[in-house]
C-alpha cells in the first residue's frame, strides 16, 4: 500500500491536488486556476474540458514537484465545488454546453414557479431544500430546454449529468472508455432530486424538472472501496483506487473533524458555508437553512447537517480587484481595511447572486449604503470584510434559533482566513472565539479522510480527531453595544436590497 493520500479539490476559482500523509499534514500540492466564464449579468460558467485540463495537470506536477509517483497513493478522494451542472455526451467525452454554476442565476424563473404551483414544499419536504437557483435540477432542466440535441441525447441514454466530483471521477476513470459514472450522497443532496430519507434519486422530483432518470450517475456513500473505481493509469503511472467523494463543504466539515451533532465549521472562499452536524437526526429548518447528507461512511448510517449557504464573499473581494481596481490582490484588502478604525457608516451587501441563507431572495441585488463624501476605498474594503462576518451572523443567529445550541467557538477554514483582520471582526461581530486548525487546508484534509477510511489506511474517526490542532484563535473585542448596534445597521442594509429586481 502507498504511504499517502492524494486529494483533488475541484473548486469554483481553482483546482488543487494535495497529498497528505498519515498525520494528516500536507506534503506536497499544486493549485491552478480556470477561467470564470460571465456572458450575461448573472450567468456564472465553467469550461468543463478546462478543468478536466487543470486536474490531471495539477495531479501531474503535485507529484512531480515532490518526487512521487502514483505507486506511492495508497487511494485518491475528491471533492468539488458542489450544484454546478455539467452535462456531456458519454460516447465522446464532449460536454454539451458550459458547465452552469452554482452561482448562476438564469434559472430564476424555473426556481420562482417551483413555489407557484406547490412543488416547492414537496422539494421543501424530500429533499430538505428551498427552491433557489443555487442547487442543479434547475440547471440541468435549463439545459435540457436550451441546448439543440440535448433532450434527444439524454432519452437516448446518451448524455450523462454530473456535478464537478462526477465529471473527474467519470474522466480519471476512463472518461469514453469504461469511465465510471457516480457520485455519493452529499452532492447528490444538492441536486433537488434525491429524497434525503431514501437516498435514492425521487421520480416525482424528476418529473418535476423534466429529466430523464437515464442521465444521473449512480448514489454512493462518501467512502466506499470500491464504487467509484480506479484512475486508469497508463503512461508510466499506476491505477490508483478512488475512495472518497463528496462535496467540498461536507469534505471540510470531515476535515474539521465535526462528528459528533452539535459540532460546526465555517468555511470562507468564493462564498461561505457553515455546517453544524445534526447526527443521524434529519433536522427541518424553519429559519432559511438547508438540510443536507454530511457524510456517510461505507454501510454506516448517513449523517446530516444543517447548512448555511452564502452566495458571496470571497468573491466580493475578487470583485474589488477585478470590476473596482482598488485592490490588485485579495491579499492587499486586509491593508486598506486596517488603515480606517471603522467602515465610517458604511454598509456593503454583495446581493450578486440574491441573497442565499437565511434569506432566500433571488429578488435581491448588491448595494452599498451609509455613502457620505467622506468615504473612500479603505472604508468600502473594511465594509466588504465586516460582510463577510454579518453574513456568517445571520447564519449563526438562524442555526440557534432552529438547534437551540447556541456556538461557543467557530471553527473556521478557506482562504479568506488568511485575512487577519477579517477573523478579528468575525469574532466581534459574533462575540464568540475563531478558531483555525494547523491544516488550513480542511476541504482536500476532509476527501483524503473519506478515501483513507475506506481503504483502512485511518483506523477511524478517532484517530482523525488526534490530526486536528489549533493554530491562531481570535477572542471578540467589541462590547455588547458595537455588536447591536452595529449588526442593527447590517439588517437596515440588508432591507434595502430586498425585492430589487423583477423575477417574471
Ligand atoms: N487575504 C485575503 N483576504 C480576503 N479574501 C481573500 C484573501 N485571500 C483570498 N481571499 C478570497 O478567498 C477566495 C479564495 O479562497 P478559497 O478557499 O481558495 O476559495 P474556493 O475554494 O472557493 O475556490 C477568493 O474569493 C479570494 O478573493
Ligand atoms: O468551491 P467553493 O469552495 O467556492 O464551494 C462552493 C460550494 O460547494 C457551493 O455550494
Amino acid at each position: 500500500m502507498g504511504d499517502f493520500i492524494g486529494a483533488v479539490d475541484q473548486g469554483t476559482t481553482s483546482t488543487r491536488f494535495i497529498v497528505f500523509d498519515h498525520d494528516g499534514r500536507p506534503v506536497a500540492s499544486h493549485q491552478l486556476e480556470h477561467e470564470q466564464v460571465l456572458p450575461r449579468a448573472g450567468w456564472v460558467e465553467h469550461n468543463p474540458l478546462e478543468i478536466w485540463d487543470r486536474t490531471r495537470t495539477v495531479i501531474g506536477s503535485a507529484l512531480t514537484t515532490a518526487g512521487l509517483a502514483t505507486s506511492d497513493l495508497a487511494a485518491i478522494g475528491v471533492t468539488n465545488q458542489r450544484e454546478t451542472a455539467v452535462v456531456w455526451d458519454r460516447r465522446t467525452g464532449r460536454p454539451f454546453h458550459n458547465a452552469v454554476v452554482w452561482q448562476d442565476t438564469r434559472t430564476d424563473s424555473i426556481a420562482k414557479a417551483l413555489d407557484a404551483d406547490g412543488r416547492g414544499d414537496v422539494i421543501r419536504h424530500k429533499a430538505g431544500l428551498p427552491p433557489a437557483t443555487y442547487f442543479s435540477a434547475g440547471k440541468v432542466q435549463w439545459l435540457l430546454e436550451h441546448v439543440d440535441g440535448l433532450r434527444a441525447a439524454a432519452e437516448r441514454g446518451d448524455a450523462l449529468f454530473g456535478t464537478p466530483d462526477t465529471w473527474v471521477v467519470w474522466n480519471l476513470t476512463g472518461g469514453p472508455d469504461g469511465g465510471i459514472h457516480a457520485t455519493d450522497v452529499t452532492n447528490a443532496s444538492r441536486t433537488m432530486l434525491m429524497d434525503l430519507t431514501s437516498l435514492d434519486w425521487d421520480d416525482e422530483l424528476l418529473g418535476f424538472f423534466g429529466i430523464p432518470r437515464q442521465m444521473l450517475p449512480s448514489i454512493h456513500s462518501s467512502s466506499h472501496r470500491t464504487a467509484f473505481g480506479e484512475t486508469a493509469g497508463g503512461r508510466g503511472s499506476s491505477a490508483v483506487p478512488i475512495t472518497g467523494v463528496l462535496g467540498d463543504q461536507q469534505a471540510a466539515t470531515v476535515g474539521q473533524v465535526c462528528f459528533e451533532p452539535g459540532e460546526a465549521k465555517n468555511t470562507y472562499g468564493t462564498g461561505n458555508f457553515l455546517l453544524l452536524n445534526t447526527g443521524e437526526e434529519l433536522v427541518r429548518s424553519r429559519n432559511g437553512l438547508l438540510t443536507t447528507v454530511a457524510y456517510r461512511f461505507g454501510d454506516a448510517a448517513p449523517v446530516y447537517a444543517l447548512e448555511g449557504s452564502i452566495a458571496v464573499t470571497g468573491s466580493a473581494v475578487q470583485w474589488l480587484r477585478d470590476q473596482l481596481g482598488i485592490i490588485s490582490g485579495a491579499s492587499e484588502v486586509e491593508a486598506l481595511a486596517a488603515s480606517v478604525d471603522d467602515t465610517g457608516g458604511v454598509y456593503f451587501v454583495p446581493a450578486f447572486s440574491g441573497l442565499f441563507a437565511p434569506y432566500w431572495r433571488s429578488d435581491a441585488r448588491g448595494a452599498i449604503v451609509g455613502l457620505s463624501r467622506f468615504n473612500t476605498n479603505a472604508h468600502l474594503a473594511r465594509a466588504t470584510l465586516e460582510a463577510i462576518c454579518y453574513q456568517s451572523r445571520d447564519v449563526v443567529d438562524a442555526m440557534a434559533a432552529d438547534s437551540g445550541v447556541a456556538l461557543t467557538t467557530l471553527k473556521v477554514d478557506g482562504g479568506i482566513t488568511a485575512n487577519r483582520l477579517c477573523m478579528q471582526l468575525q469574532a466581534d461581530i459574533l462575540g464568540v472565539p475563531v478558531s483555525k486548525p494547523v491544516v488550513p487546508e480542511t476541504t482536500a484534509l476532509g476527501a483524503a479522510y473519506a478515501a483513507g477510511l475506506a481503504t483502512g489506511y485511518w483506523s477511524g474517526t478517532d484517530e482523525l480527531r488526534a490530526n486536528w490542532a489549533e493554530a491562531e484563535r481570535w477572542q471578540p473585542r467589541w462590547n455588547d453595544a458595537q455588536r447591536r448596534d452595529g449588526y442593527a445597521g447590517w439588517r437596515k442594509a440588508v432591507e434595502r436590497t430586498l425585492g430589487w429586481v423583477d423575477v417574471e
